[in-house]
């Protein structure tokens, strides 16, 4: 149900209802501010329909199959090979057939108002809405508007390529069949995952890589035992492989290289990163430019704009591009503003509650590829570059008792990064079938700054993958003793 209302003054106006959208109105409503959110498009936002929730519900049947079969006694029961269309058939319900009634509903328990259509900024705390109808619609916030518009992703100029038809991660999150051969340009982490679940769905799949490596703002490691992953799974891995013209000839595409043979497929995905969603919003109208990321400080406040009534959150301020880092950050720039409007002064020192300090010290991502990747806070390089002292501990997962019992052969790495002064954790990087629920207990260390003699009292349970702890924590000893 779309609420539609002769309401045009909120304390609150928050254009675009992704995930970093509807936290931010929760916390604004919570805290007794009436708030407005703007949808152009599907409430959710991308997580929910292109993105997050489809991608891991393609990426979860496979890695299902691929542990029945690590462990002898249950491979003899998994013999058979995915049902890719009851794979896509459950994706369909885990993006809703796209379609928002259920989280509309959920607005509106919370009180929410939703105003569906295009929304732009028209100067200070005034929001131009075009409705689906075609009329304009004047909103005026008492208190905030906060921009959630999310990104979307970019395409390369190349040539032919606008009229190839090509996938982006829109395409490759809801296409309703499996291409025989499919192209991916770009070993970033939509790449690597959509890689991942459509060669495990069927598809021939050539991975384009114009670097050296996968995955390069992670541990190097990581991106080497994912490359080696995917081989082992089907997919070519070309490493300095770089598209220069794409052309399509009906059901077939082609993909010139700068070197080598062209490539015939039947799909193409352009996995080359995004742009943020700030293009016709009006930002001139508040001295900013429209088709930039919008800059923040720690509360999420945009800089550059004075009177502190413009926020931005979630992907278009570019400081993580992450559902968890978006919805984070929607609750406290929520909090900011309830505390603004109430006339309370700002905690937003490091870890206050109107700070999103995490965004820089400790945000965990886990890549959903077999091998998973689970990692947390600053690479060894990041921590050096950072002018830490550092030292590392790495451990073969396999080698923990917890980890052999999991799968037959468990091939899996960890690397701890610890500050060598503060004798704290800085990052924590894990490389394994499954790690990604253990990268809680990573992330609680980061941002918690335990110390690592504390940490020795942080006893792993017997027999679990999470004893890999321990013995990086005796790594790092028996190296500061040699
Ligand atoms: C293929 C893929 C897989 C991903 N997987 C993961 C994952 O597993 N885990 C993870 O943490 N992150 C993942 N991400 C990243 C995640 O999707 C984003 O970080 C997240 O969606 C950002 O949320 P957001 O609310 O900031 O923006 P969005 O989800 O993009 O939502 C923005 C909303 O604003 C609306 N909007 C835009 N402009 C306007 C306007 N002018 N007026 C009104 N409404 C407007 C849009 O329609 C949209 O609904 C993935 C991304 C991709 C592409
Ligand atoms: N599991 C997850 O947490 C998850 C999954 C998917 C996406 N995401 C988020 O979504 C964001 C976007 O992911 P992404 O993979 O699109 O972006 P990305 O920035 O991670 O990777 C893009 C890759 O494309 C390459 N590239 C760029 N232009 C190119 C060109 N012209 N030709 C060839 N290669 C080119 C880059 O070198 C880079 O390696 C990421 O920041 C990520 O955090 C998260």
């Amino acid at each position: 149900m779309t609420i539609r209302n002769s309401t045009t003054e909120y304390d609150v106006i928050v254009l675009g209802a992704g995930p970093t959208g509807e936290n931010l109105a929760d916390r604004t409503r919570a805290a007794g501010l009436r708030t407005a959110v703007v949808e152009r498009e599907l409430v959710g936002g991308e997580c929910s329909y292109w993105a997050c929730m489809p991608s891991k519900a393609l990426l979860r049947p496979p890695a299902a199959l691929a542990a029945a079969r690590a462990v002898a006694g249950a491979r003899e029961a998994a013999t058979g090979e995915l049902d890719a269309s009851a794979v896509l058939a459950r994706r369909d319900a885990f993006a809703s057939h796209w379609k928002d009634a259920g989280q509309v509903a959920w607005l509106d328990g919370v009180g929410v108002d939703l105003v569906r259509g295009i929304g732009r900024l028209d100067g200070e705390r005034r929001v131009l809405v075009r409705t689906p109808e075609g009329a304009e619609r004047v909103l005026t916030a008492r208190h905030a508007v906060a921009v959630c518009t999310g990104s979307r992703a970019v395409l390369p100029e190349l040539p032919g390529l606008a009229d190839a038809r090509p996938w982006t991660s829109r395409e490759a999150t809801s296409w309703p069949t499996v291409p025989a051969r499919l192209v991916v340009v770009g070993g970033g982490v939509v790449g690597v995952e959509m890689a991942t679940a459509w060669r495990a769905l069927g598809a021939t799949v050539t991975l384009l890589v114009r670097g050296r490596a996968l995955l390069p703002k992670l541990e190097p490691f990581a991106g080497a035992l994912v490359a080696a992953g995917l081989r082992a799974a089907g997919v070519e891995v070309r490493f300095a492989a770089v598209p220069v013209a794409v052309r399509r000839d009906g059901p077939q595409v082609t993909v010139e290289l700068a070197d080598g043979e062209p490539l015939v497929a039947e799909e193409v995905l352009f996995a080359t990163g995004r742009a943020p969603r700030t293009e016709h919003l009006g930002l001139a109208s508040v001295g900013l430019r429209d088709g930039d990321w919008l800059p923040v400080d720690e509360s999420c406040t945009v800089l550059g704009v004075p009177g502190g009534w413009l926020y931005a959150a979630g992907d278009v301020n570019h400081r993580a591009l992450l559902t968890h880092q978006g919805k984070y950050q929607g609750r406290i720039a929520g909090a900011v503003i309830a505390a603004r409007a109430a006339g309370r002064p700002l905690a937003d020192g490091p870890w206050g509650p109107h700070a999103a300090t995490a965004d820089g010290a400790a945000v965990p991502q886990v890549v959903f590829t077999e091998p998973e990747v689970a990692a947390v806070g600053l690479t060894a390089e990041q921590a050096e570059r950072a002018g830490h002292r550092v030292a590392v501990a790495d451990y073969e997962i396999g080698q923990v008792a917890g980890a052999s019992l999991a799968a037959d052969d468990f091939q899996g790495r960890a690397r701890l990064v610890v500050d060598r002064d503060r004798r704290v954790v800085l990052g924590a990087t894990l490389v394994g079938p499954g790690v990604g629920e253990l990268l809680h207990a990573a992330t609680v260390a980061v941002a918690g700054q335990v110390p690592i003699d504390r940490l020795w009292h942080a006893v792993p349970a017997y027999p679990t993958i999470s004893e890999i702890w321990l013995r990086l924590l005796e790594t790092l000893r028996d190296e500061a003793a040699e």
